[in-house]
Protein backbone atom coordinates (compact mmCIF):
# COMPACT_ATOMS: atom_id res chain seq x y z
CA UNK A 1 0.00 0.00 0.00
CA UNK A 2 1.63 3.50 -0.88
CA UNK A 3 0.19 6.92 -1.63
CA UNK A 4 0.57 8.73 -4.55
CA UNK A 5 0.78 12.88 -4.05
CA UNK A 6 0.62 14.78 -7.40
CA UNK A 7 2.76 17.84 -7.24
CA UNK A 8 5.70 16.66 -4.89
CA UNK A 9 7.65 18.58 -6.08
CA UNK A 10 6.01 21.47 -5.39
CA UNK A 11 6.12 23.26 -2.15
CA UNK A 12 3.31 21.90 -0.24
CA UNK A 13 3.61 18.98 -1.96
CA UNK A 14 7.37 18.47 -1.00
CA UNK A 15 6.33 18.85 2.75
CA UNK A 16 3.26 16.20 2.19
CA UNK A 17 6.20 14.00 1.26
CA UNK A 18 8.09 14.40 4.25
CA UNK A 19 4.73 14.22 6.75
CA UNK A 20 4.12 11.01 4.75
CA UNK A 21 7.30 9.60 5.54
CA UNK A 22 8.02 10.55 9.23
CA UNK A 23 4.74 8.15 9.53
CA UNK A 24 6.28 5.39 7.99
CA UNK A 25 3.80 5.47 4.62
CA UNK A 26 5.59 4.28 1.51
CA UNK A 27 5.28 7.50 -1.14
CA UNK A 28 5.35 7.65 -4.56
CA UNK A 29 5.18 11.34 -6.25
CA UNK A 30 4.04 12.25 -10.47
CA UNK A 31 5.13 15.62 -11.00
CA UNK A 32 5.99 16.87 -14.34
CA UNK A 33 7.88 20.29 -12.82
CA UNK A 34 6.38 22.57 -14.29
CA UNK A 35 7.33 24.61 -11.28
CA UNK A 36 8.65 22.24 -9.12
CA UNK A 37 12.35 20.96 -8.97
CA UNK A 38 13.24 17.28 -8.65
CA UNK A 39 15.41 17.66 -6.08
CA UNK A 40 12.88 18.74 -3.44
CA UNK A 41 11.63 15.47 -3.63
CA UNK A 42 12.86 13.79 -0.65
CA UNK A 43 15.32 11.06 -1.71
CA UNK A 44 13.25 8.17 0.63
CA UNK A 45 9.83 8.68 -2.17
CA UNK A 46 9.65 7.25 -5.55
CA UNK A 47 9.91 10.02 -8.44
CA UNK A 48 8.08 9.78 -11.70
CA UNK A 49 8.74 12.92 -13.90
CA UNK A 50 5.07 12.90 -15.70
CA UNK A 51 1.96 14.57 -16.16
CA UNK A 52 -1.42 13.59 -13.97
CA UNK A 53 -3.72 13.55 -16.97
CA UNK A 54 -0.57 11.06 -18.34
CA UNK A 55 -3.47 7.94 -18.18
CA UNK A 56 -0.97 5.24 -18.84
CA UNK A 57 1.65 6.74 -16.32
CA UNK A 58 -1.12 6.93 -13.76
CA UNK A 59 -2.62 3.47 -14.22
CA UNK A 60 0.88 1.67 -13.67
CA UNK A 61 1.85 3.78 -10.59
CA UNK A 62 -0.95 2.77 -9.21
CA UNK A 63 -0.85 -1.01 -9.96
CA UNK A 64 2.74 -0.99 -9.41
CA UNK A 65 2.76 0.71 -6.47
CA UNK A 66 -0.62 -0.66 -4.86
CA UNK A 67 -2.07 2.96 -4.11
CA UNK A 68 -5.30 3.45 -2.22
CA UNK A 69 -5.19 6.45 -1.86
CA UNK A 70 -3.73 10.37 -4.15
CA UNK A 71 -3.04 13.34 -2.45
CA UNK A 72 -3.40 16.02 -6.01
CA UNK A 73 -1.66 19.02 -5.35
CA UNK A 74 -0.18 19.34 -8.68
CA UNK A 75 -1.74 22.66 -10.40
CA UNK A 76 -1.10 26.12 -12.00
CA UNK A 77 -1.60 28.46 -8.57
CA UNK A 78 -1.21 31.98 -9.68
CA UNK A 79 -4.43 33.64 -9.25
CA UNK A 80 -4.05 36.90 -11.61
CA UNK A 81 -2.49 34.63 -14.41
CA UNK A 82 -5.68 32.72 -14.68
CA UNK A 83 -7.86 35.32 -15.54
CA UNK A 84 -5.35 36.50 -18.15
CA UNK A 85 -5.05 32.74 -19.50
CA UNK A 86 -8.27 31.12 -18.23
CA UNK A 87 -8.13 28.54 -20.49
CA UNK A 88 -4.35 27.45 -19.58
CA UNK A 89 -6.24 27.00 -16.11
CA UNK A 90 -9.05 24.98 -16.71
CA UNK A 91 -6.87 22.69 -18.79
CA UNK A 92 -3.96 22.00 -16.21
CA UNK A 93 -6.77 22.31 -12.81
CA UNK A 94 -9.90 21.28 -13.79
CA UNK A 95 -9.11 18.76 -17.49
CA UNK A 96 -6.26 17.02 -16.00
CA UNK A 97 -7.73 16.35 -12.37
CA UNK A 98 -10.82 15.19 -14.24
CA UNK A 99 -8.00 12.48 -16.32
CA UNK A 100 -6.57 11.95 -13.18
CA UNK A 101 -10.11 10.97 -11.10
CA UNK A 102 -10.58 8.82 -13.67
CA UNK A 103 -7.12 6.91 -13.85
CA UNK A 104 -8.05 6.82 -9.63
CA UNK A 105 -11.20 5.08 -10.78
CA UNK A 106 -10.28 2.58 -13.15
CA UNK A 107 -7.09 1.42 -11.25
CA UNK A 108 -9.61 1.07 -7.85
CA UNK A 109 -7.99 3.99 -6.03
CA UNK A 110 -10.15 4.15 -2.85
CA UNK A 111 -9.04 7.35 -1.43
CA UNK A 112 -8.35 11.01 -2.93
CA UNK A 113 -7.73 14.21 -1.20
CA UNK A 114 -7.67 17.53 -3.12
CA UNK A 115 -6.17 20.86 -3.04
CA UNK A 116 -9.08 23.30 -2.98
CA UNK A 117 -8.66 26.53 -1.74
CA UNK A 118 -10.44 29.45 0.09
CA UNK A 119 -10.77 31.46 -3.41
CA UNK A 120 -14.10 29.34 -4.36
CA UNK A 121 -15.98 31.42 -1.75
CA UNK A 122 -17.88 34.32 -2.41
CA UNK A 123 -16.62 37.78 -1.68
CA UNK A 124 -18.68 39.52 0.68
CA UNK A 125 -19.29 36.70 3.57
CA UNK A 126 -19.70 37.11 6.88
CA UNK A 127 -16.48 35.73 8.31
CA UNK A 128 -15.04 33.93 9.56
CA UNK A 129 -16.13 32.01 6.53
CA UNK A 130 -17.38 28.14 7.30
CA UNK A 131 -17.47 25.83 4.58
CA UNK A 132 -21.75 26.15 4.37
CA UNK A 133 -20.89 30.14 3.49
CA UNK A 134 -21.73 30.61 -0.45
CA UNK A 135 -19.37 29.91 -2.92
CA UNK A 136 -19.21 31.85 -6.13
CA UNK A 137 -15.35 31.94 -7.18
CA UNK A 138 -14.18 35.58 -8.66
CA UNK A 139 -11.36 34.26 -10.54
CA UNK A 140 -11.09 31.49 -13.29
CA UNK A 141 -8.31 29.69 -10.43
CA UNK A 142 -10.98 29.17 -7.78
CA UNK A 143 -13.83 28.10 -10.61
CA UNK A 144 -11.11 25.49 -11.55
CA UNK A 145 -11.13 24.21 -8.26
CA UNK A 146 -14.73 24.63 -7.54
CA UNK A 147 -15.42 22.35 -10.54
CA UNK A 148 -13.36 20.06 -9.16
CA UNK A 149 -14.50 19.81 -6.20
CA UNK A 150 -17.84 18.92 -8.00
CA UNK A 151 -16.71 16.44 -10.08
CA UNK A 152 -15.58 14.31 -6.90
CA UNK A 153 -18.73 14.84 -5.34
CA UNK A 154 -20.41 13.40 -8.27
CA UNK A 155 -17.78 10.31 -8.65
CA UNK A 156 -17.98 9.44 -4.80
CA UNK A 157 -21.87 8.82 -5.18
CA UNK A 158 -21.19 6.51 -8.71
CA UNK A 159 -18.26 4.66 -7.79
CA UNK A 160 -16.18 3.50 -4.91
CA UNK A 161 -14.65 6.37 -3.79
CA UNK A 162 -14.32 8.77 -1.27
CA UNK A 163 -12.61 12.47 -0.94
CA UNK A 164 -11.33 15.03 1.26
CA UNK A 165 -11.38 18.40 -0.52
CA UNK A 166 -9.18 21.02 1.80
CA UNK A 167 -9.63 24.39 1.17
CA UNK A 168 -6.52 26.11 2.32
CA UNK A 169 -6.85 29.68 3.16
CA UNK A 170 -3.04 31.76 3.07
CA UNK A 171 -0.23 28.97 3.37
CA UNK A 172 3.01 30.27 4.11
CA UNK A 173 6.46 29.21 6.16
CA UNK A 174 8.58 25.91 5.87
CA UNK A 175 9.90 22.75 7.43
CA UNK A 176 10.65 23.56 11.06
CA UNK A 177 13.53 20.71 10.61
CA UNK A 178 14.21 22.53 6.88
CA UNK A 179 14.10 20.11 4.90
CA UNK A 180 11.56 21.95 2.62
CA UNK A 181 10.16 25.16 1.66
CA UNK A 182 9.07 27.33 -0.99
CA UNK A 183 11.51 27.53 -3.79
CA UNK A 184 9.17 28.60 -6.84
CA UNK A 185 11.06 31.26 -8.82
CA UNK A 186 8.77 34.88 -9.08
CA UNK A 187 6.11 33.47 -6.43
CA UNK A 188 4.04 36.37 -5.45
CA UNK A 189 3.05 35.14 -1.74
CA UNK A 190 3.51 38.31 0.70
CA UNK A 191 5.71 36.10 2.93
CA UNK A 192 7.84 34.49 0.24
CA UNK A 193 8.33 38.20 -1.35
CA UNK A 194 8.56 39.77 2.25
CA UNK A 195 11.32 37.05 2.97
CA UNK A 196 13.41 37.77 -0.20
CA UNK A 197 13.25 41.45 0.57
CA UNK A 198 14.51 40.87 4.62
CA UNK A 199 17.41 38.72 2.77
CA UNK A 200 18.69 41.61 -0.05
CA UNK A 201 16.88 39.77 -3.04
CA UNK A 202 14.20 42.33 -3.60
CA UNK A 203 14.60 45.96 -3.86
CA UNK A 204 11.13 46.71 -1.63
CA UNK A 205 8.06 45.13 -0.67
CA UNK A 206 4.82 47.24 -2.49
CA UNK A 207 1.52 47.10 -0.08
CA UNK A 208 -1.25 46.90 -1.90
CA UNK A 209 -3.81 48.74 -0.65
CA UNK A 210 -3.37 51.03 3.00
CA UNK A 211 -7.34 52.11 2.48
CA UNK A 212 -9.12 48.88 3.54
CA UNK A 213 -11.68 48.60 6.31
CA UNK A 214 -9.08 46.79 8.42
CA UNK A 215 -7.22 47.78 12.09
CA UNK A 216 -4.34 49.24 9.71
CA UNK A 217 -5.75 49.55 6.62
CA UNK A 218 -3.85 46.99 4.69
CA UNK A 219 -5.18 43.75 3.88
CA UNK A 220 -5.69 41.10 6.60
CA UNK A 221 -5.49 37.02 5.85
CA UNK A 222 -5.53 33.71 7.39
CA UNK A 223 -2.00 32.58 7.16
CA UNK A 224 -1.21 28.75 8.30
CA UNK A 225 2.11 27.16 8.52
CA UNK A 226 2.60 24.69 5.56
CA UNK A 227 3.67 22.12 8.48
CA UNK A 228 0.07 22.50 9.66
CA UNK A 229 -1.43 22.64 6.32
CA UNK A 230 -0.05 19.14 5.17
CA UNK A 231 -0.97 17.46 9.05
CA UNK A 232 -4.63 18.07 8.21
CA UNK A 233 -4.36 16.16 4.62
CA UNK A 234 -2.51 13.18 6.94
CA UNK A 235 -5.43 13.11 8.89
CA UNK A 236 -7.94 13.22 5.90
CA UNK A 237 -6.13 10.05 4.98
CA UNK A 238 -6.86 8.38 8.19
CA UNK A 239 -10.11 9.73 8.73
CA UNK A 240 -11.00 8.43 4.90
CA UNK A 241 -9.01 5.13 6.17
CA UNK A 242 -11.32 4.33 9.09
CA UNK A 243 -14.88 4.84 6.79
CA UNK A 244 -15.40 8.24 8.20
CA UNK A 245 -16.58 9.57 4.62
CA UNK A 246 -16.07 12.35 2.20
CA UNK A 247 -15.85 15.75 3.22
CA UNK A 248 -15.16 19.45 2.60
CA UNK A 249 -13.17 21.37 5.24
CA UNK A 250 -11.69 24.79 5.50
CA UNK A 251 -7.79 25.00 6.54
CA UNK A 252 -7.12 27.75 8.40
CA UNK A 253 -6.32 29.08 12.19
CA UNK A 254 -9.28 31.58 12.40
CA UNK A 255 -7.94 34.42 12.26
CA UNK A 256 -5.65 36.84 10.86
CA UNK A 257 -2.87 39.18 10.19
CA UNK A 258 -2.39 42.58 8.36
CA UNK A 259 0.08 42.96 5.47
CA UNK A 260 2.01 45.72 7.75
CA UNK A 261 2.15 42.87 10.30
CA UNK A 262 4.32 40.43 8.30
CA UNK A 263 6.54 42.78 7.45
CA UNK A 264 6.99 44.04 10.90
CA UNK A 265 7.50 40.25 11.67
CA UNK A 266 10.62 39.76 8.66
CA UNK A 267 12.14 43.09 9.68
CA UNK A 268 12.07 41.67 13.29
CA UNK A 269 13.11 38.60 13.23
CA UNK A 270 15.76 39.15 10.50
CA UNK A 271 17.02 41.96 12.50
CA UNK A 272 16.93 43.98 8.72
CA UNK A 273 14.90 47.25 7.20
CA UNK A 274 13.98 47.26 3.66
CA UNK A 275 12.09 49.35 1.67
CA UNK A 276 8.35 49.55 1.73
CA UNK A 277 6.59 50.95 -0.66
CA UNK A 278 2.38 52.34 -0.32
CA UNK A 279 1.11 51.10 -3.63
CA UNK A 280 -2.87 51.02 -5.27
CA UNK A 281 -5.12 48.04 -4.52
CA UNK A 282 -4.13 45.06 -6.52
CA UNK A 283 -7.50 44.18 -8.34
CA UNK A 284 -9.84 41.42 -7.61
CA UNK A 285 -7.98 41.18 -3.72
CA UNK A 286 -10.13 41.65 -0.40
CA UNK A 287 -10.13 43.52 2.66
CA UNK A 288 -10.38 39.86 4.56
CA UNK A 289 -10.24 36.25 4.34
CA UNK A 290 -10.65 34.68 7.45
CA UNK A 291 -11.14 30.76 8.18
CA UNK A 292 -13.89 29.46 10.27
CA UNK A 293 -11.93 25.52 10.54
CA UNK A 294 -14.00 24.43 13.28
CA UNK A 295 -14.85 21.34 10.92
CA UNK A 296 -11.47 20.35 10.63
CA UNK A 297 -10.35 20.60 14.58
CA UNK A 298 -14.07 18.52 15.04
CA UNK A 299 -13.96 15.67 12.75
CA UNK A 300 -10.18 15.51 11.69
CA UNK A 301 -9.11 15.79 15.31
CA UNK A 302 -7.38 18.93 14.11
CA UNK A 303 -5.27 20.66 16.37
CA UNK A 304 -2.57 23.79 15.08
CA UNK A 305 0.72 23.06 16.08
CA UNK A 306 2.33 26.27 14.68
CA UNK A 307 -0.32 28.75 14.93
CA UNK A 308 2.46 32.26 15.26
CA UNK A 309 3.27 34.32 12.91
CA UNK A 310 6.85 34.74 14.05
CA UNK A 311 7.31 30.97 13.88
CA UNK A 312 5.83 30.98 9.84
CA UNK A 313 8.39 34.16 9.37
CA UNK A 314 11.02 32.70 11.04
CA UNK A 315 10.76 29.16 9.30
CA UNK A 316 10.52 30.72 5.56
CA UNK A 317 13.21 33.02 6.39
CA UNK A 318 15.27 30.34 7.45
CA UNK A 319 14.40 28.03 4.19
CA UNK A 320 15.47 31.44 2.13
CA UNK A 321 18.24 31.90 3.38
CA UNK A 322 19.45 28.12 3.06
CA UNK A 323 18.60 28.84 -0.93
CA UNK A 324 20.31 31.86 -1.27
CA UNK A 325 23.27 29.80 -0.11
CA UNK A 326 22.47 27.15 -2.19
CA UNK A 327 22.48 29.47 -5.20
CA UNK A 328 25.79 30.79 -4.58
CA UNK A 329 27.29 27.52 -4.12
CA UNK A 330 26.01 26.36 -7.44
N1 LIG B 1 0.18 28.11 -1.92
C1 LIG B 1 -1.04 28.45 -1.52
O1 LIG B 1 -1.22 29.42 -0.75
C2 LIG B 1 -2.23 27.67 -1.98
C3 LIG B 1 -3.49 28.09 -1.53
C4 LIG B 1 -4.61 27.34 -1.93
C5 LIG B 1 -4.48 26.22 -2.73
N2 LIG B 1 -3.25 25.84 -3.16
C6 LIG B 1 -3.15 24.66 -4.02
O2 LIG B 1 -2.17 23.77 -3.49
C7 LIG B 1 -1.56 23.05 -4.55
C8 LIG B 1 -0.05 23.14 -4.40
O3 LIG B 1 0.33 24.51 -4.48
P1 LIG B 1 1.84 24.98 -4.28
O4 LIG B 1 1.79 26.32 -3.65
O5 LIG B 1 2.63 23.89 -3.66
O6 LIG B 1 2.29 25.19 -5.80
P2 LIG B 1 3.61 24.72 -6.58
O7 LIG B 1 3.58 25.40 -7.90
O8 LIG B 1 4.80 24.87 -5.72
O9 LIG B 1 3.34 23.15 -6.76
C9 LIG B 1 2.57 22.61 -7.82
C10 LIG B 1 3.32 21.38 -8.34
O10 LIG B 1 2.52 20.73 -9.33
C11 LIG B 1 3.33 20.40 -10.45
N3 LIG B 1 2.42 20.33 -11.61
C12 LIG B 1 1.67 21.35 -12.13
N4 LIG B 1 0.90 20.87 -13.13
C13 LIG B 1 1.16 19.53 -13.23
C14 LIG B 1 0.65 18.49 -14.06
N5 LIG B 1 -0.27 18.72 -15.01
N6 LIG B 1 1.14 17.23 -13.88
C15 LIG B 1 2.08 16.97 -12.95
N7 LIG B 1 2.59 17.92 -12.13
C16 LIG B 1 2.13 19.19 -12.28
C17 LIG B 1 4.37 21.50 -10.52
O11 LIG B 1 5.55 21.14 -11.20
C18 LIG B 1 4.64 21.74 -9.02
O12 LIG B 1 5.67 20.90 -8.54
C19 LIG B 1 -2.09 23.64 -5.85
O13 LIG B 1 -3.09 22.79 -6.37
C20 LIG B 1 -2.68 24.98 -5.42
O14 LIG B 1 -3.74 25.39 -6.25
C21 LIG B 1 -2.12 26.54 -2.81
O1 LIG C 1 3.86 41.82 -2.66
C1 LIG C 1 2.76 41.72 -2.07
C2 LIG C 1 2.03 40.51 -2.06
C3 LIG C 1 0.80 40.48 -1.42
N1 LIG C 1 0.33 41.59 -0.77
C4 LIG C 1 -0.95 41.52 -0.04
O2 LIG C 1 -0.85 40.44 0.88
C5 LIG C 1 -2.12 39.77 1.01
C6 LIG C 1 -1.95 38.30 0.65
O3 LIG C 1 -1.63 38.18 -0.74
P1 LIG C 1 -1.05 36.84 -1.37
O4 LIG C 1 -0.76 37.10 -2.81
O5 LIG C 1 0.06 36.30 -0.53
O6 LIG C 1 -2.25 35.79 -1.24
P2 LIG C 1 -3.78 35.91 -1.69
O7 LIG C 1 -4.57 36.19 -0.44
O8 LIG C 1 -3.96 36.82 -2.83
O9 LIG C 1 -4.08 34.45 -2.28
C7 LIG C 1 -3.81 33.26 -1.56
O10 LIG C 1 -4.98 32.86 -0.87
C8 LIG C 1 -6.08 32.58 -1.69
C9 LIG C 1 -7.22 32.19 -0.80
O11 LIG C 1 -7.66 33.29 -0.07
C10 LIG C 1 -5.76 31.46 -2.65
O12 LIG C 1 -5.73 30.24 -1.96
C11 LIG C 1 -4.45 31.70 -3.37
O13 LIG C 1 -4.04 30.48 -4.00
C12 LIG C 1 -3.36 32.13 -2.48
O14 LIG C 1 -2.28 32.59 -3.27
C13 LIG C 1 -3.08 40.52 0.07
O15 LIG C 1 -3.75 41.49 0.83
C14 LIG C 1 -2.15 41.22 -0.93
O16 LIG C 1 -2.65 42.39 -1.47
C15 LIG C 1 1.03 42.77 -0.76
O17 LIG C 1 0.60 43.76 -0.19
N2 LIG C 1 2.23 42.80 -1.42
Amino acid sequence: MAVLITGGAGYIGSHMVWELLDCGEDVVVVDNLASGFEWAVAPEATFYRGDVADSRLVRHVIATHGIDAIIHFAGSVVVPDSVARPLAYYENNTCKSRALIESAVEGGVRHFIFSSTAAVYAAGGIEPLDEDALVAPQTPYGMSKLMVEQILCDVAVAHPLDYAALRYFNVAGADPKGRAGQSTAGATHLVKVVCEAALGKRSHVDIFGTDYDTSDGTGVRDFIHVSDLVRVHRLALQHLRAGGGSLIANCGYGHGYSVREVIESARKISGRDFPVREAGRRPGDLASVIADAARARKELKWAPGFDDLDDIVESALAWEDGLSRKNSAA
